[in-house]
């Protein structure tokens, strides 16, 4: 069974406009791969599809063999999503505390005090954090809760969808850490999206474009898997 996130030879139109033809990537188990590309590229949707949020139209996405499932169509849980928006992603009505045990709850954890407070102190989240509303929280400290809340069932990959964007250096480099050390204790795979490739060079195993991932694309060179360039934040 091949330990990987991959999306074969896959397709998608948003009704008549067909938006990805042919993609294959594979992003390994215990790997961080970043993916970069000019806006509109269809970035976005590949990452709603290896997540198992919309459907493929053509080609296959699986997660270590097995078909990614769609929204309540089998176990969820395996592929894990953050995106840029962190208000976006949240209730405004939910505590920190609360938006963290939704994902203790997903993952069908039965300790979801103590779960909570693992994972924010793994995020980095105070405990006098935890009681406060996304309003009376800064976008940082907000996108931290959202970490939680997709680590707590401890997908086997996480998908980084530009969650980085709206936050400091500081911020985002501690947030790049937190993920790092769930690839280096636990293997999980990583597929970070963003503009910013010196982000990804200093994040990730290797870098690719979204060019390079389509055989229909201009200036096709290499297949994501095969890119290995070894950099790290410190
Ligand atoms: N729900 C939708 N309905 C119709 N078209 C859409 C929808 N979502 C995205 N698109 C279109 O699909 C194309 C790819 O969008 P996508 O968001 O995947 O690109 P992206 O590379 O992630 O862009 P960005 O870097 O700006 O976030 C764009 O032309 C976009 O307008």
């Amino acid at each position: 069974m091949p330990a990987e996130l991959r999306a074969l030879n896959a397709g998608f139109s948003y009704g008549a406009a067909p938006v990805l033809s042919n993609v294959t990537i594979s992003v390994p188990a215990g790997y961080q791969l970043g993916l970069t590309g000019p806006s509109g590229t269809g970035k976005t949707t590949l990452a709603r599809l290896l997540a198992g949020l919309i459907p493929a139209a053509a080609g296959t996405v699986t997660c270590n063999g097995q078909p990614v499932p769609l929204p309540g169509k089998g176990r969820a849980g395996d592929v894990a999503m953050l995106f840029q928006s962190p208000r976006a992603s949240c209730s405004p009505r939910l505590s920190l505390r609360q938006v963290i045990a939704e994902g203790v709850r997903r993952a069908n954890r039965r300790d979801t005090e103590l779960r909570v407070m693992e994972l924010a102190a793994e995020v980095q989240l105070t405990p006098d954090l935890l009681d406060r509303f996304p309003r009376e929280v800064s976008d940082g400290q907000l996108q931290r809760a959202c970490l939680a809340r997709a680590l707590a069932a401890e997908p086997l990959y996480l998908i980084c969808d530009e969650a980085t964007a709206m936050l400091d250096a500081a911020t985002t480099a501690s947030l790049v850490r937190v993920i790092s050390s769930e690839v280096a204790a636990r293997g999980m795979g990583v597929l970070a999206l963003s503009h910013d490739r010196t982000l990804l060079e200093a994040w990730c195993d290797s870098v690719t474009g979204m060019e390079a991932l389509s055989d229909a694309g201009p200036g096709v060179s290499h297949r994501a898997s095969s890119l290995v360039a070894h950099t790290g934040l410190d």
